[in-house]
C-alpha cells in the first residue's frame, strides 16, 4: 500500500462497501471485516434483482431457472413478479437488474405487467429517471404474432428513454421455433455479465473504482467496460447463430452418411431413441440437474375424489346445445356449443373470449398412473411438502395444486401433462433411468450439441412426457418429478360467437376438434385436450335426429353436461363504438366466430335503431370446400338478406374448377382483390380493420396483403406501407385476435 492509503481514506472506502453490501450481499447476511481488515468475507454473494412477468407460466419458470442457476453462479437472485411492487424499488435499486417477460393478446403485457407498464409510460417522468439503472431483459414471444415481444421491447424501449443501460443484450425469444433456442444461450452468457456489470457499476460507485472493486470480488479485473461491451456483442453473434436454425457450430446440419453408421444392427437414421456420429460419439454440454424441491406423501386418508376441476373463480354452467357445423367428410370437423349462462353473473360483449377448464385425457392419466406404478394409490390424497435440504432458490408448492387433492384429481385437473418437456425436465429424467443406452440419449437430447435433435424428435412431433415413458422403458420418474416440471394445465381460450342481444342467457363457441395424427415418433394418434374432451361431452347432444333420444329438456333428453368457464374480457376487438364507422372483418374457418357475434349485435341495433346510421361492413372468409365446412352459411346469406352485411366475400381453397376463370383460393386473395374498397374503408372513411384465426400462415399473409393493399393506394414503399399499418394498430384500427 503506498504512502498516499491514509485511514481516513480507508474508511472511506470501507463506508462506501458497507452500504453497497446493501445490494451485495442477501439480507441478513453478515458483513464481516474492522477497519483493518477490508476483505469481505467470501460467503457473501453479489445480488441481483430478478423480474418476471407471464400470462401462462413460461416467463415464470424461466425466471426461476435463472434463480436457481443463480446459486451455482455465485449469485443471489432476488426474483418478484412485476406486480409485487412492494417486493422492489426500481427508482432506488443499485444491483443489476434482469427482466423476463412475455407478451399476450395482440401484443399486450401479461396482466401482471400492466401496472408496472403503465407506471414507467407516464409521461411526467424525467429522461434521466432510470439513469442508475443497469438491467438486462429477455423477452418472450411468438413471431406468429404481429407484435412480436411488443411487451417486451415496450418495457426496453421505455427503459433507454428514461436512462437506464444494458448491461447485456436483450434476448427476443420465439415461441414459435422454440424458446429454448434464444433462452439457454441468453442464460448461459448472463453470469459473466452480471459479473461486469457488478463491476462497472461498483467502479463507477467508488472514489478509486480499481481498489474498491478489487476489495469486493477479487476476480473482477480492469477495463470492465471494454468487457462488457465485448460481452454484448458476443451475444449478439450468439443469438444470431442460434436464430440461424440447425446451422450451430456445434450441431451437423444433417445425419451422417449412411455408410458412417457402424455395423448392419445399427439405425440407419437417428430417431427419437437413437443417435449417430457424430453425436452418439460426442461429448456432451448436459444442463445442470435441477434441484429437486418437493417431497410428496401419498395419504390414505378420506378425500373426495373430485370430478371438477379446482375453479377458482369460474362459473359452472350447462352445455344447452351442440351442433356440428362441418359435414362428415371435412377435413376438421366443427363444433358449435351453446352455454346456458342465464343462472351466472356472466356478460359478454361479441369480441370477448371466455376460459374452459378442461381435464386431461382420462385413458392418458390412467396410463401414466400405470407407468408411474402408482394406479392402486390414485385415490389416495397427495400431500405435498417443500424438501428442508432443497437448493432450489424461492422454492414453493405450486399454487394452483389444491392442498387436498387425489392422486388422480392430480393428474387430471392441475398438471399439463401433455406439454412438451423442457430440457431441464430431460437431464431429471436421466436420473430416473436405468439402462445406460437410454440414459446417454436422454442426454444427448438435453445437450447443447443435441438441439437439433431435441427439436426434430421432441419438439417439432409436440410430444410429451407420456411418448418419452414410452419410448424410454427403464425410466421410471417419481412423482415429484412431474410436479416440479409439468407446467400448470391450462384453460383453453375461445372467442365468444354470439351477442347476448340476440341470445339473452346464451354465449356460443366455435371450434375444431384438434387432430394430432400418428407419427414416427408417436406411435398413438390423439386429439386436442379441450377439444378432444368437449367432443366426447356433447357426443350424446350430437345424436343424429331420428334416434331414440328426445330433444334436451324432453322427459328422454340425455341429461345436460356441465363445463366450468370464466370469462376473459377483450381489451379492444369490439365493434366500433360509433356504428356509423365501415369495417371489415377477415375470419377463415372458425376465426368467423366473433364475427357472427358482432353481425349478430349489429343486427339487433339495426332492428331498434330504425333511424341511425350504420357504417359498410366486409366480411371475407375461406374454408377449403364450399359444402364440407362453410361455417354459419345460412345466417350469414341472411345478414346479406337483411343488410346487416353489406359484402360477403368467401373462397374455397380445394375447390377449383377446371377451365374456370382463376378464383381467390384465400381471404387475402380476395382482399387484394378488392384492394381498392380496403384502402378507401381504412384510409379514407377511417374504418376499422378485424382479423381472426390462425396466426401462423392466415394472419400473416393478411398483413402482407394489406401492406400491399396500403402501398399501392398511398404510392409508399413496403416500409412506410408497414408504418401506416402500425399507425393503425395504434389507434386500434387495425386489430387481432389470432392463435397459434
Ligand atoms: C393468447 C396469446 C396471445 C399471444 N400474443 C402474442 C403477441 O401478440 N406477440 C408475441 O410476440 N407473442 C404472443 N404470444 C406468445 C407468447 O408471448 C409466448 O408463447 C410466450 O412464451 C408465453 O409466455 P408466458 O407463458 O410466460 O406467458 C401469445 C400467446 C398467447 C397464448
Amino acid at each position: 500500500m503506498g504512502p498516499v492509503w491514509t485511514v481516513a481514506w480507508l474508511k472511506s472506502v470501507l463506508y462506501n462497501v458497507t452500504q453497497r453490501m446493501n445490494w451485495w450481499c442477501r439480507a441478513g447476511s453478515s458483513v464481516v471485516g474492522g477497519f483493518s481488515s477490508p476483505v469481505m468475507p467470501c460467503e457473501v454473494k453479489p445480488r441481483f434483482l430478478l423480474l418476471y412477468s407471464s400470462q401462462r407460466g413460461q416467463a415464470k419458470s424461466i425466471a426461476e431457472e435463472i434463480c436457481d442457476q443463480s446459486v451455482e453462479h455465485g449469485f443471489v437472485a432476488d426474483i418478484c413478479c412485476l406486480s409485487q411492487g412492494d417486493r422492489y424499488n426500481l427508482e432506488r435499486e443499485t444491483a443489476p437488474v434482469v427482466v423476463v417477460v412475455s407478451t399476450t393478446g395482440d401484443g399486450d403485457p401479461p396482466d401482471t405487467a400492466i401496472k408496472f407498464v403503465k407506471g414507467i409510460k407516464t409521461k411526467t417522468l424525467p429522461n434521466g429517471h432510470f439513469a442508475h439503472l443497469r438491467y438486462a431483459l429477455l423477452a418472450l414471444g411468438d413471431t406468429n404474432y404481429t407484435n412480436f415481444c411488443n411487451c417486451g421491447k415496450t418495457i426496453d424501449s421505455r427503459l433507454q428513454e428514461l436512462g437506464a443501460k444494458h448491461f447485456y443484450a436483450t434476448g427476443h425469444a420465439d415461441d414459435g421455433v422454440g424458446l429454448e433456442l434464444v433462452v439457454d444461450p441468453w442464460i448461459e452468457g448472463l453470469w459473466e455479465a452480471i459479473k461486469k456489470a457488478l463491476a462497472d457499476m461498483s467502479a463507477s460507485n467508488q472514489e478509486r473504482p480499481e481498489h474498491a472493486t478489487a476489495v469486493q470480488n477479487g476476480e473482477l479485473g480492469s477495463s470492465h467496460k471494454d468487457n462488457t461491451e465485448a460481452t454484448v456483442k458476443d451475444l449478439k453473434i450468439q443469438l444470431l447463430r442460434v436464430n440461424e436454425k440447425d446451422q450451430s457450430p456445434e450441431t451437423p446440419r444433417t445425419a451422417p452418411e449412411r455408410e458412417g453408421a457402424g455395423s448392419s444392427s445399427a439405425p440407419l437414421e437417428p430417431s427419437l431413441t437413437h443417435s449417430l456420429p457424430p453425436l452418439s460419439e460426442s461429448t456432451l454440454n448436459v444442463p445442470a440437474l435441477p434441484p429437486p424441491y418437493i417431497d410428496i406423501k401419498l395419504l390414505d386418508i378420506a378425500t373426495e375424489q373430485n370430478n371438477d376441476p379446482p375453479s377458482n373463480g369460474s362459473f359452472q354452467v350447462h352445455i344447452s346445445k351442440a351442433a356440428q357445423l362441418t359435414r362428415e367428410d371435412a377435413v376438421k370437423r366443427a363444433l358449435l356449443l351453446e352455454l346456458d349462462i342465464s343462472e351466472q353473473q356472466i356478460s359478454y360483449q361479441p369480441g370477448d373470449s371466455f376460459d374452459v377448464l378442461c381435464p386431461n385425457n382420462e385413458d392418458e392419466v390412467e396410463e401414466l398412473l400405470q407407468r408411474l406404478g402408482l394406479e392402486e394409490q390414485k385415490n389416495l390424497t397427495v400431500q405435498l411438502q417443500l424438501r428442508t435440504d432443497t437448493k432450489k432458490k424461492a422454492a414453493q408448492i405450486p399454487s394452483y395444486i389444491p392442498e387436498s387433492t387425489t392422486l388422480q384429481d392430480l393428474l387430471t385437473w392441475c398438471l399439463e401433462i401433455r406439454s412438451v418437456p423442457k430440457k431441464a425436465f430431460l437431464r431429471a429424467l436421466v436420473d430416473c433411468t436405468t439402462d445406460a443406452a437410454e440414459r446417454r440419449r436422454l442426454q444427448e437430447l438435453c445437450s447443447k450439441q443435441g438441439s437439433a435433435d431435441y427439436n426434430r424428435f421432441i419438439r417439432d412431433p409436440s410430444l410429451c412426457l407420456l411418448d418419452l415413458l414410452r419410448a424410454f422403458a427403464s425410466c421410471s420418474p417419481p412423482l415429484s418429478l412431474l410436479v416440479e416440471h409439468l407446467p400448470r394445465l391450462q384453460p383453453r381460450s375461445y372467442s365468444a360467437a354470439s351477442s347476448s342481444l340476440c341470445h339473452p342467457g346464451k354465449l356460443h363457441f366455435v371450434f375444431n376438434v384438434v387432430e394430432f395424427p400418428a407419427c414416427l415418433e408417436r406411435p398413438v394418434a390423439r386429439r386436442g385436450v379441450c377439444t378432444g374432451w368437449l367432443s366426447d361431452l356433447v357426443s350424446p347432444l350430437l345424436q343424429p335426429q331420428g334416434t331414440s333420444e328426445g330433444p334436451p329438456g324432453s322427459a328422454n333428453a340425455p341429461s345436460l353436461p356441465k363445463v366450468f368457464v370464466s370469462p376473459r374480457p377483450s381489451t379492444a376487438f369490439h365493434l366500433p363504438s360509433d356504428p356509423a364507422v365501415p369495417f371489415i372483418m377477415v375470419g377463415p374457418g372458425t376465426g368467423v366466430a366473433p364475427f357472427i357475434g358482432f353481425l349478430q349485435h349489429r343486427e339487433k341495433q339495426r332492428q331498434e335503431n330504425l333511424d341511425s346510421v350504420f357504417g359498410e361492413t366486409w366480411l371475407f372468409f375461406g374454408c377449403r370446400h364450399k359444402d364440407r365446412e362453410f361455417l354459419f352459411r345460412e345466417e350469414l346469406e341472411g345478414f346479406v338478406a337483411s343488410g346487416t352485411l353489406t359484402h360477403l366475400k368467401v373462397c374455397f381453397s380445394r375447390d377449383r374448377l377446371d377451365n374456370a376463370k382463376p378464383e381467390p383460393k384465400y381471404v387475402q386473395d380476395n382482399l387484394l382483390l378488392h384492394s381498392q374498397h380496403v384502402a378507401n374503408i381504412l384510409l379514407k372513411q377511417g374504418g376499422c380493420f378485424y382479423v381472426c384465426g390462425d396466426a401462423k400462415n392466415m394472419a400473416k399473409d393478411v398483413n402482407d396483403a394489406l401492406t400491399e393493399i396500403v402501398g399501392k393506394e398511398l404510392q409508399v414503399d413496403k416500409l412506410e406501407a408497414m408504418k401506416t399499418l402500425a399507425g393503425l394498430r395504434e389507434e386500434r384500427r387495425y386489430l387481432q385476435d389470432i392463435w397459434s
